[in-house]
């Protein structure tokens, strides 16, 4: 047999490592895996390989665990890292910063950036680091590559990036508007044009990544123009735990009300904001049950969801000057088809016509408005896993 040859793709999250070992060209994903509760007792490690799930309870103390327990998973089920041509081991990386507009071979310095750019993503770039060092060890001689999700966005006008703020700030401290998640809206935005049949460079696009993170980017000819998340994942949409835009008079208010410091305003923007701070939960599919149930609470989260979308697929329409396409992603944006209606039926009056039967009833990747509508909606699933293998086989093959 041939010896299988492909890009690990390591996601380190807070609390859990997503891996994929993925070919770069085709994006066939050989084994998958998810790795949750590092750092709690009782760690479950999720092994998937040729259509079989293996589910394994183990401790996992930290990230440098998960990674060692992701090769015994491999090694255990298959298929045996050792008999894979690693070409590289791809990194998500949730912020890089001013400092990386391309995916970048991981060396000393590289890590030393990301370390410092914690306070800016305390949620995710930890983890991405430990993530990286344990890969590293692990993997010796392949070369690892990190893949950043403010990369995409570098590509914003200074209106959109700069934020009205005193020049200290700006200047000495960096704060601006980076965006996340561009490796979705990288990904989604060029399979939108392929899906079209239009080259990408004449479109004019709006993806709404919605997952537990949520974004909205407005592309313009395959590049980045405006993006709803900021210096931090915590701009923009309604997301799982997390409330999108605020007042930012509201952190002054509550200091004086409630006595609340920089680290109690912190944890509840971040962890129980969002669908979990309007409803009691912060998973999509239990909020439209409490909805159908006829709760108010799950009804007025799911309210503010769209209103806050419309919004957002408004205001980029007027940047972009036009809009060809709409397209949703991730695990919401996927499948969840009520969502999807409560947007577009809101923009009938500007020629938007969905497709009632391709957006209930549909899967994967397809077009959910009529012919006669005025923009195309879509949906595209994302797959940063195979956009990451990509641009990480780019990076080492441009050695
Ligand atoms: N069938 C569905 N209907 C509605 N929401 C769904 C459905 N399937 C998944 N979701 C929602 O998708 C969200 C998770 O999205 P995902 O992209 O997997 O998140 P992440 O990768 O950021 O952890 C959750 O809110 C989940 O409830
Ligand atoms: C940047 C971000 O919000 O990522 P995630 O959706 O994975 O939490
Ligand atoms: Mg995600």
């Amino acid at each position: 047999m041939p010896r299988l040859s492909g890009v690990l793709v390591v996601n380190a999250g807070s609390s859990s490592l997503k891996y994929q070992l993925v070919d770069p060209t085709t994006g066939a994903c050989f084994a998958k895996g998810l790795i949750e509760r590092i750092g709690l007792d009782a760690g479950v490690v999720h092994h998937e390989v040729d259509g079989q799930r293996h589910v394994l309870e183990r401790d996992v103390a930290d990230h440098a665990a998960a990674v060692t327990q992701m090769t015994e998973a491999f090694t255990a089920y298959g298929p045996d890292l050792g008999d894979v041509d690693l070409l590289a081991v791809g990194h998500r990386v949730v912020h890089g910063g001013q400092d990386f507009a391309d995916p970048t071979l991981v060396t000393d310095e590289v890590l030393a950036t990301v370390e410092r750019l914690i306070p800016l993503a305390p949620l995710h770039n930890p983890g991405n680091l430990q993530g990286i060092r344990a890969t590293q060890s692990q993997f010796p001689d392949v070369p690892q590559v990190a893949v950043f999700d403010t990369a995409f966005h570098q590509t914003m006008p200074a209106a959109a990036s700069t934020y009205a703020v005193p020049r200290a700030w700006r200047e000495e401290h960096r704060v601006r508007r980076y965006g996340f998640h561009g490796t979705s809206h990288a990904y989604v935005s060029r399979r939108a044009a392929e899906l079209l049949g239009r080259p990408l460079e004449e479109l004019a696009t709006v993806v709404l990544h919605l997952g537990n993170g949520a974004s909205a980017t407005a592309v313009d000819g395959g590049r980045s123009v405006d993006t709803s998340m900021g210096l931090t994942p915590l701009e923009g949409l309604v997301m799982g735990t997390r409330p999108g835009d605020l007042d930012p008079g509201l952190a002054r208010h509550l200091h004086h009300v409630a006595g609340l410091t920089v680290e109690d305003y912190d944890r509840a923007l971040s962890k129980e904001s969002g669908l979990l701070g309007l409803s009691g939960s912060a998973d999509m599919r239990q909020v439209q049950q409490r909805r159908a149930a006829g709760d108010p609470d799950a009804q007025l989260a799911f309210d503010v969801v769209v209103h806050r979308l419309l919004h957002y697929v408004g205001g980029y329409a007027a940047v972009l000057g036009r809009l060809d396409a709409l397209v949703f992603t991730a695990g919401i944006g996927e499948n969840d088809a009520q969502l999807r209606a409560a947007v577009v039926e809101r923009l009938a009056g500007f020629g938007v016509e969905l497709d009632v039967e391709a957006n209930g009833s549909g899967r994967g990747e397809r077009r959910i408005s009529t012919d006669a509508s005025r923009v195309a909606v879509l949906v595209v699933p994302t797959n940063e896993e195979w956009e990451i293998a990509r641009q990480a086989a780019e990076v080492v093959h441009a050695r």
